[in-house]
């Protein structure tokens, strides 16, 4: 068993000659047994990433191992769940499960599976094509759990599920990671949702790793700042905003902070969202890949 769960290396992807770089000169490091959040705006790279990780995609240039291999020889050791969550329609819940069992022989964990969908209140009878949508995220999930992977890569898996479902499912994935080792690679929208449950980010801007690291050390180099308007040339200003002679600031301290500031640790909703708006603000990498804070 390797210690990384997933490593990049200069990766790129272009989706044709005339098309610009998805992702370019991506390079981190994840190490297994971590929850990742993979964040960013639309059109970042996300879902690009997660389906190189999942063997799906080819890089165009530079390289990407999951689980200490290549994402084909990984495959089986390995879940994804893509954004529309692709399901045979014609199928019911329970074929569906038993489908995930025959093609997982050895992995199989039929009681997780079931618990899954029974938590839903899921008819096992009912096809796939009468399902809503996030009754169809339920399933999906169900069948990514039950195949026991030792990384489980999720595209946006909450965009469908209403809030309730939300947070039960969200309740279950992080136990069930946690009492099994399972590396979580989630990208998703909902920030703050991803507060309580991810100890590792990954923030992807315009094909860019631009945050890369453990979340607890991410946040303790950023710094939310108060105060009178004043000098910050010593520090990394990532965003900063003054009303009259008031300015509200997220550094990155390059110093002891001098003068009247209120100071305090950004959530990672207030790390992200600054980063978002400030899409020129320098990357900074934490987690032991060759490329240093920039
Ligand atoms: N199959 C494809 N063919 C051509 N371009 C693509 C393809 N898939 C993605 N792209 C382009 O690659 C870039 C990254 O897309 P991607 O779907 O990875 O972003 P994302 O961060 O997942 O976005 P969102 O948050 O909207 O889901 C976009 O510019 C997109 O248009």
């Amino acid at each position: 068993m390797t210690d990384t769960a997933m490593e990049a290396a200069g990766l790129g992807k272009r989706f044709g000659r005339r098309k610009g770089w998805a992702l370019r000169a991506c390079t981190f490091r994840l190490p297994a047994g971590r929850v990742c959040a993979v964040v960013g705006p639309n059109g970042a790279g996300k879902s690009t990433l997660l389906a190189h990780a999942a063997g799906l995609l080819r890089p165009t240039e530079g390289t990407l191992t999951v689980l200490g291999t290549s994402p084909a020889a990984a495959r089986e050791r390995m879940a994804y769940v893509a954004q529309d969550k692709p399901l045979h329609p014609q199928l019911t819940v329970e074929d569906t499960l038993r489908l995930g069992r025959e093609l997982n022989p050895r992995r199989w964990d039929a009681a997780v599976a079931e618990r899954v969908v029974a938590d839903g209140a899921l008819d096992p009878d009912v096809k796939i094509h009468a399902l809503s949508g996030g009754q169809r995220t339920r399933v999906a999930l169900a069948l990514a759990l039950g195949k026991r992977p030792e990384l489980l890569l999720l595209d946006e898996p909450m965009a469908d599920l209403d809030p309730l479902a939300r947070h039960e499912l969200m309740g279950t994935l992080m136990a069930d990671a946690a009492e099994n080792g399972t590396t979580v690679v989630m990208s998703s929208h909902v920030v703050a949702e991803l507060e309580g449950s991810c100890d590792h980010v990954l923030l992807v801007g315009a094909g860019q790793v631009r945050l890369a690291g453990p979340l607890d050390d991410l946040l303790a180099a950023h710094t939310l700042i108060t105060g009178p308007a004043a000098d910050l040339d010593d520090h990394t200003v990532i965003e900063s905003r003054t009303t009259g002679r008031q300015t509200t600031a997220l550094i990155r301290p390059g110093g002891r902070l001098t003068g009247t500031w209120r100071s305090t640790t950004p959530t990672l909703e207030e790390l992200v969202l600054a980063h978002l708006r400030s899409p020129e603000a320098p990357p900074l990498h934490l987690d032991d890949t060759v490329e240093a804070a920039v």
